[in-house]
C-alpha cells in the first residue's frame, strides 16, 4: 500500500558518532525494521486506503503556490507575504521533483471564510489556471484547510489542493529513516487523517463507530511502541548522565543550520547538513571539546516550523525530551532571514509548551542563542541582533561560541576549575583523569612525589575525590 510504497526506496540511515564515541550515546540506533513494526506500520489496508485519499500522493508536481494573507485584525501575522512566499517554496523545493511553477501572494480580511478567498481572488485564479496548463497542483500555503474549502477550492480550480499540514507531512514521510522517526510520523499521518476524515463525505462509506475504532487502535499501538523506545532512551541518558558529559541541546527552526553548526563545533563529518526543510528528524549525539579541553556532547534535534496545528509537534516531544533535559540548549536561528525575529517568538513559544508537555523546568533559562549564517548579511547586519554572531560555513565565531558555551556550562552544571595537589603517578591523578577534565599537571617543585592538577570537575565529583583522597 501507501507506505509500503514510501518504504521500500528509502535507505536506512544510521547514525554513529565519532569512532572512539562509544555506541551507547548515540541515539538514532542501528536497527531492522522488526516485521512487527513493517506490519504495524504498512498492514492495515482500510487505513491505508484512507491516508491514500489524503495525501494524493504523485511522483511529481508542477504548483502554483498562492500565499492567502490577512492584511490587519488579529490573524495579521508578524511576517510579510514574501517572506513566507520564500518558506512555502522552499517546503516544496524539499519534495524530490516537485517543483514551483508560480507564487501569488492574495489578501484576505479573514480566514474564516468557507472558500478561503473571496470571489475576486477566486475567478483571477481560476483564469491564471486555465490559461496555464502547467499547473498540474496547488499549494495554498496555510496550516490546515477545511475539507469543504478544499473541495470548493478543488472544483473551481480543477487541480488538486494540497495545504501546509499536507506539505509538511509529505516531506516528514519522505524524510523519516529510522524506526522512532518512522513511528513519529506515522502518528503524525495518523492525527492528520482524523483531522480531516471529520465530517468528509467520503467517509459516509464508513461506519464512524468502526472507524474510531480503527483510529484509536492504531493510535494505541503506535504509542506503545514509541514509548517502548522512550523507556530505551531513558537508560541511554542515565548512562550518559553518569558518564557526566555536559549536554548541549541545539534547536531551532528548520534549515537554520543547526547540523551544519554542530558539524562545525566537532568536526564530525558523518553529519550531511541539506538545504531542505526538516532533513533532521532524528535525535543524534555527537561529542566535541571546548577551548579549555572539557568534551561536551551536542544533541542535534529536529526543526520547528510555524503555521502547523500543535499535535504535529507533540509526536516529536519524545524526541526533544532529552533536548529539554540538556544542560544548554543553543538556539540557531538563521539571521540571514528577514523574519528571524517571527521564527525565534515561535520558536520560544513551542520550547515553552513543551516544557509544559514535557513537565521540564527552567527550560528558557538555559537558552543560548546564536545568529548563523552572518556570512549572508556582512553589508547589513541588523543593529538588533543581540545574539552571538556566527557563521558555520565560513568558520565565523565558532571559537568566541565555544568560550561562551564553556562559561555558561562551567556556571549552570557548577563545575569548577580548581588545581589539586596530589601524589605524582597515584591513584587520585588516575582518578582525576577518569572523572574529571585534566588541563595541566605541574610537578610540585618542593616534593617531586607530588603534582598540582588543574580541572575541570563537578561539586559531586570534587566531593568524592576529597573523600577517597583526601
Ligand atoms: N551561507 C551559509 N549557509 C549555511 C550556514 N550554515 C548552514 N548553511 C546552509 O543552510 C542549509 C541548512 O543547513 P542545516 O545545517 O541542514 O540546517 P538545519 O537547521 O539542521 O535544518 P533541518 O535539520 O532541516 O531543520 C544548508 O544548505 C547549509 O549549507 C552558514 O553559516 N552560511
Ligand atoms: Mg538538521
Amino acid at each position: 500500500m501507501l507506505l509500503t510504497r514510501i518504504l521500500k526506496p528509502l535507505s536506512r540511515r544510521v547514525v554513529f558518532g565519532t569512532r572512539k564515541f562509544p555506541r551507547f550515546f548515540c541515539l538514532g540506533e542501528k536497527e531492522d525494521f522488526s516485521d512487527e513494526l513493517k506490519e504495524l506500520i504498512t498492514s492495515d489496508e482500510e487505513y491505508n486506503k484512507l491516508a491514500d485519499h489524503y495525501f494524493q500522493i504523485k511522483q511529481a508536481h508542477r504548483c502554483l503556490v498562492i500565499q492567502p494573507y490577512v492584511k490587519w485584525g488579529r490573524n495579521k501575522l508578524n511576517i510579510t507575504p514574501d517572506e513566507q512566499l520564500s518558506e512555502a517554496i522552499a517546503l516544496i523545493n524539499t519534495l524530490p521533483a516537485w517543483t514551483v511553477e508560480d507564487t501569488l501572494a492574495v489578501p484576505l480580511d479573514t480566514l474564516d471564510r468557507k472558500a478561503l478567498l473571496k470571489s475576486g481572488s477566486m475567478e483571477k485564479i481560476r483564469n491564471l489556471v486555465q490559461k496555464n496548463s502547467n499547473f498540474s497542483a496547488i499549494f495554498i500555503n496555510s496550516g490546515s484547510l477545511k475539507k469543504v474549502t478544499i473541495n470548493i477550492l478543488q472544483e473551481n480550480f480543477q487541480r488538486p489542493i494540497f495545504d501546509r499540514y499536507n506539505i509538511v507531512m509529505q516531506i516528514l514521510k519522505a524524510h523519516a529513516t529510522s524506526k522512532h522517526a518512522k513511528l513519529q510520523v506515522a502518528l503524525a499521518e495518523l492525527y492528520y487523517v482524523r483531522r480531516k476524515s471529520e465530517k468528509d463525505l467520503f467517509f459516509r462509506t464508513y461506519d464512524p463507530e468502526t472507524l474510531r475504532l480503527m483510529f484509536q487502535e492504531r493510535e494505541q499501538k503506535l504509542k506503545i511502541e514509541i514509548k517502548n523506545i522512550r523507556n530505551q532512551r531513558n537508560i541511554l541518558r542515565n548512562k550518559r548522565q553518569k558518564m557526566d558529559y555536559p549536554v548541549v541541546a541545539v534547536v531551532g527552526y528548520t534549515n537554520a543550520g543547526k547540523t551544519s553548526i554542530i558539524k562545525s563545533l566537532t568536526g564530525e563529518e558523518s553529519l550531511k547538513p541539506k538545504n531542505q526543510l526538516f532533513a533532521t528528524l532524528d535525535v543524534t549525539v555527537h561529542k566535541g571539546t571546548l577551548p579549555s579541553g572539557l568534551e561536551v556532547l551536542y544533541i542535534d534535534t529536529v526543526g520547528f516550523i510555524s503555521d502547523i496545528p500543535t499535535n504535529l509537534i507533540e509526536c516529536f516531544v519524545a524526541t526533544l525530551e532529552d533536548a529539554l533535559l540538556a544542560d544548554v540548549i543553543l538556539h540557531v536561528e538563521d539571521i540571514s532571514s528577514k523574519s528571524y525575529e517571527y521564527k525565534r517568538n515561535h520558536v520560544f513559544q513551542t520550547l515553552e509548551r513543551l516544557q509544559i508537555q514535557a513537565e521540564s523546568k527552567n527550560v528558557l533559562g538555559k537558552v543560548i542563542g546564536i545568529g548563523n549564517k552572518c556570512d549572508l548579511v556582512v553589508d547589513q547586519i541588523d543593529q538588533k541582533a543581540d545574539v552571538l554572531l556566527v557563521s558555520a560555513e565560513k568558520g565565523q565565531g565558532l571559537e568566541e561560541l565555544k568560550h561562551q558555551l564553556e562559561s555558561f556550562i562551567l556556571h549552570i552544571t557548577g563545575r569548577k576549575k580548581i588545581t589539586i595537589r596530589t601524589s605524582n603517578g597515584g591513584d587520585g591523578i588516575r582518578w582525576l583523569y577518569r572523572n574529571a577534565t585534566v588541563l595541566e599537571e605541574i610537578p610540585d617543585q618542593d616534593n617531586l612525589q607530588y603534582v598540582f592538577v588543574r580541572v575541570i570537575i563537578t561539586a559531586a565529583n570534587l566531593d568524592k575525590f576529597k573523600h577517597h583522597f583526601i
